[in-house]
C-alpha cells in the first residue's frame, strides 16, 4: 500500500515538474505577445518573418493538447485522491481485521487442541472397551465351564425357598382367611342384628302405618258423619228461612198492596178532604205522614228479602263447596284404603278353627297366641308320637310332642263369629266397590265350615258383603256415585258349569256346556247362557242364597253329597260412575265355596267317585300353582288353563286383584291328617306375594 502511495506521490512529482517545463516551452496564446513584447530570442527575432504563421498555429496545437494533457491529469489526480481516501479507511480497518485474524487464529488453536484431547480420550476408551471385551470373554468361557453339580446345587436351594416361601404363603393365607371368616361371622351377626332392628321397625312402621290408616278411615268417616249432618241441618235451616223469608216477601207485598189501596183511598179522601180544604188540613199532614212511612216500610222489607235472598244464595254455594269438599275426601279414603289393602297385601290367608262340636274327641284346650314376631299370627298342631291323641292349638310350648307350626295373617279361633270374621274382610268389599277385582275362597275338607263362613244367612260371608255393598251404595250417592249391581251364582263340578240360579237347574244340570269367554282388551269374563240377576237392594240375596242352596241340595244324593264336591261361585259386578266428575270403576266381587280338599285315595274309588277325586285335586292344585306362579316373578306361564275355576277367575287373581283365602280346618283328632294338608296348602298360598293391584 505504501509503495502504491509512493508511485502515485512519484508520478504526481513528476507530472509537476513535466507541466513546467511544457508550460515553459509552450507559452499560452495569451502570454505569446507579452513575451514578444519583453524578450524576444533571437532565433525568434531572425525566424519570425517567414515562419510566424505556421508556429503560432503548431503552439496553438500543442497548448490544446497541453491542456487536454492537464485535463486527464487533473482526472488523475481526483482518482488519485479518491483512491488516497480509499486507502486511508482500508487502513483504518486493518488492525481491527488483524485483531480478528488474531482471534480466529486462537480459535482454530484451541479447537485443533480439543480434537487433540478427544482423540486421546477416544484411543483411552477403545482400549478400556477392548479390555472388557476380554474380561467377559474370559468369564463366559468360565460360565461355560461350570458342572452340572453347582447348577443342581442351585436348583435344590431354589426349590427349597420356593417351597419354603409357598408354605409360609398358605399358612399366611389360611391366617387371613380365618381372620376374614370370623370377620364376615361378626359381620353376619351385625347384619341379623340390623336385619332384626330394621324388621322391628318395619313392623312398628307397618303397624303404624296400618294404625294411622286406621284411625284416618275412622275420622274421615266420623269427619263424614258430621259434616253430613252439619250439611243435613243447614239444608233444611236454609229451607226454613227461605221460607220464613218466602212468607215475609209474600206478606210485604200483601202490605206494599194493601198500602197502595189505602194510599189510593187517602188520596181520593184527600181530593176530598182538599175540596172541604182547611179543616182537613191537618189531617191531610197526618195521613201525609203515615204513607211516607208505609213506603218506609216497604223499602226496609224489600231490603231484608234482599239480604234473604243473599243469605239463601250463600248457602246453596256452602252446601254445593261442602258436598265437593265430601267428594274429595271421599277420594282420598278411597287412595287410602287401597293404600291399606296394599300394606296388607294383595293375597293374604285366614284361618278359621271350627269350634268343635264332639267335645268328647278333643281332649286339650287351645290358647290363642299373642305375641307374633312376624307379623302373623300362629297356630301348632302337634302329634303325639305313638298314641292317638293328637291336638290343634295355638302356640303350643310342650317339648314332648312333635309340633309344625303355621303362621298366617289372621286366625280365627273356635269362639269366632262370622260378624268378627266379616269385619276384617269388610275393606275388600269397599275395594269391590272402588273398582278392584276381589276373590274371596273358603278352603278346607268336608265339613270344616266353608259354607257357613260363606254363605250362613244373614252373617254369612256373601249376605254381609251385599248388605255392605248397598249400604256404601246410599252413602256413595250422597258424592254423586251411581252404581248397578248384578249377580250371577255358579257351580264347577267335574270341571262342568252349572248355573244356580235358574229354575231349571235340574233339568239342565250336566247337560249345558256354558263357555267361559274372555274380552283381553277389557280384560273382562262373560259366561254364556248363565243367569245374570240385576240387584237393586240386600234382601234379594237372601231369595238368590235359598235358590242356589234348594238347587244343590236337590241334586245331592245319599250316596254323594254333591254341594261337597263342587265349587260354588257367587259373583257380583260393581259397575260405579260419579255423574259430577265423569270417573267410572268396574269392580269384581267373587265369593267361592270351594270343593272339600280331603285327599281320597283314588285307589279307593272307582267310578264316578274317582272322576270327582280326579277332577277336585285337579282344580285345587291348579289354583295353588295359578296362585304361586302369579307370585314368581319369572313365571312367563300362568296355567290358568289347568282347569275351569282358575280359566274362570283369570282376570280375578293376579296382578288385578286382591284375593283373601280361608283355610277352614277342623280341630277334631279324627282330622289331623287333612287338616296338616290345609294348612300346608295354605301356607304356600300365603308365602305367595302379588304385585300390586291396579284399579279396572
Ligand atoms: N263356626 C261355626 N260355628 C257353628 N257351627 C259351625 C261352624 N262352622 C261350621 N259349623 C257347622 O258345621 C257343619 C259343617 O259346616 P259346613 O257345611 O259349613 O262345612 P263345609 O266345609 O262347607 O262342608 P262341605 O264341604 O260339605 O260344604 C254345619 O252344620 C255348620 O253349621
Amino acid at each position: 500500500m505504501n509503495d502504491i502511495t509512493n508511485t502515485a506521490l512519484g508520478e504526481d512529482s513528476l507530472s509537476v515538474s513535466k507541466k513546467r517545463k511544457i508550460l515553459d516551452a509552450f507559452p499560452s496564446s495569451q502570454s505569446v505577445p507579452q513575451q514578444q513584447q519583453q524578450q524576444p530570442s533571437s532565433l525568434e527575432k531572425r525566424q519570425k518573418p517567414e515562419n510566424n504563421n505556421i508556429d503560432l498555429k503548431s503552439m496553438r496545437d500543442r497548448r490544446q493538447q497541453l491542456e487536454s494533457v492537464l485535463k486527464e491529469k487533473q482526472a488523475a489526480k481526483e482518482t488519485l485522491r479518491k483512491l488516497q481516501s480509499e486507502m486511508w479507511s482500508i487502513r483504518t480497518q486493518i488492525p481491527e481485521l488483524e485483531l480478528k485474524l488474531e482471534k480466529a487464529m486462537d480459535e482454530h488453536r484451541a479447537i485443533e487442541r480439543n480434537y487433540k484431547m478427544k482423540q486421546r480420550d477416544l484411543d483411552f476408551l477403545s482400549s478400556k472397551k477392548e479390555k472388557q471385551i476380554h474380561e467377559l470373554q474370559l468369564a463366559l468361557e468360565l460360565f461355560q465351564q461350570e458342572d452340572d453339580y453347582k447348577l443342581n446345587q442351585e436348583v435344590n436351594r431354589l426349590a427349597d425357598k420356593f417351597f419354603n416361601e409357598a408354605q409360609q404363603k398358605e399358612e399366611q393365607r389360611r391366617k387371613a382367611k380365618k381372620q376374614e371368616t370370623k370377620d364376615l361371622e361378626s359381620q353376619l351377626v351385625d347384619l341379623n342384628e340390623e336385619k332384626k332392628v330394621i324388621e322391628e321397625s318395619f313392623e312398628d312402621q307397618l303397624s303404624n302405618l296400618k294404625r294411622e290408616g286406621e284411625i284416618k278411615i275412622e275420622n274421615i268417616k266420623s269427619d263424614y258423619h258430621l259434616k253430613k249432618q252439619a250439611i243435613r241441618l243447614q239444608i233444611e235451616n236454609t229451607k226454613v228461612e227461605i221460607d220464613t223469608t218466602n212468607k215475609m216477601i209474600e206478606e210485604a207485598q200483601w202490605t206494599i198492596s194493601t198500602n197502595k189501596d189505602k194510599i189510593e183511598k187517602l188520596s181520593n179522601e184527600f181530593k176530598i178532604a182538599k175540596a172541604d180544604s182547611g179543616e182537613f188540613e191537618e189531617k191531610t199532614k197526618t195521613l201525609r205522614f203515615d204513607v211516607s212511612s208505609l213506603i218506609q216500610i216497604s223499602a226496609d222489607r224489600s231490603k231484608e228479602y234482599d239480604k234473604l235472598k243473599e243469605k239463601s244464595e250463600k248457602m246453596v254455594e256452602d252446601t254445593q263447596t261442602l258436598k265437593e269438599k265430601l267428594l274429595e275426601e271421599e277420594t282420598a279414603r278411597r287412595k287410602l284404603h287401597n293404600r291399606l289393602q296394599e300394606i296388607k297385601g294383595n293375597i293374604r290367608v285366614f284361618c278359621r278353627i271350627k269350634p268343635e262340636l264332639e267335645t268328647s274327641s278333643f281332649p286339650h284346650k287351645i290358647t290363642p297366641l299373642l305375641e307374633t314376631t312376624d307379623g302373623k299370627e300362629h297356630l301348632s298342631i302337634s302329634e303325639v308320637p305313638n298314641t292317638d291323641q293328637r291336638q290343634l292349638q295355638f302356640n303350643s310350648n310342650k317339648s314332648n310332642i312333635k309340633k309344625f307350626n303355621f303362621g298366617f295373617d289372621k286366625i280365627f279361633g273356635m269362639e269366632s263369629s262370622n260378624s268378627e270374621i266379616f269385619g276384617e274382610i269388610s275393606q275388600l268389599v269397599q275395594s269391590a266397590l272402588d273398582g278392584y277385582n276381589v276373590c274371596i275362597f273358603t278352603y278346607g275338607q268336608t265339613g270344616s265350615g266353608k259354607t257357613y263362613t260363606m254363605s250362613n244367612p244373614n252373617d254369612g260371608m256373601i249376605p254381609r258383603s251385599v248388605q255392605l255393598i248397598f249400604n256404601r251404595i246410599e252413602q256413595l250417592k250422597k258424592t254423586d256415585w251411581e252404581f248397578k249391581v248384578e249377580g250371577q251364582f255358579l257351580e264347577i263340578y267335574n270341571e262342568n258349569i252349572n248355573d244356580l240360579m235358574t229354575e231349571s237347574y235340574l233339568k239342565n244340570l250336566d247337560k249345558i256346556k256354558h263357555q267361559i269367554k274372555h274380552n283381553e282388551i277389557e280384560q273382562t269374563t262373560t259366561i254364556t247362557d248363565l243367569t245374570t240377576i240385576s240387584l237393586s237392594n240386600a234382601e234379594e240375596v237372601g231369595s238368590i242364597l235359598e235358590t242356589a242352596n234348594r238347587n244343590r241340595m236337590t241334586a245331592s244324593t245319599n250316596s254323594n253329597n254333591r254341594s261337597s264336591r263342587s265349587h260354588s261361585v257367587f259373583i257380583i259386578s260393581l259397575k260405579a260412575c260419579n255423574t259430577q266428575t265423569g270417573e267410572s270403576t268396574t269392580g269384581k266381587l267373587n265369593l267361592i265355596d270351594l270343593a272339600g280338599s280331603e285327599r281320597i285315595s283314588q285307589s279307593l274309588v272307582t267310578g264316578d267317585r274317582l272322576r270327582e277325586t280326579q277332577n277336585i285335586n285337579k282344580s285345587l292344585s291348579s289354583l295353588g300353582d295359578v296362585i304361586i306362579s302369579l307370585g314368581n316373578k319369572k313365571s312367563q306361564h300362568i296355567p290358568y288353563r289347568n282347569s275351569k275355576l282358575t280359566y274362570l277367575l283369570q282376570y280375578s287373581l293376579g296382578g288385578n286383584s286382591k284375593t283373601l283365602m280361608f283355610v277352614n280346618v277342623s280341630p277334631n283328632v279324627k282330622h289331623f291328617n287333612e287338616t296338616l294338608n290345609s294348612l300346608r296348602f295354605a301356607t304356600k298360598v300365603n308365602n305367595t306375594h302379588i304385585g300390586q293391584a291396579t284399579k279396572n
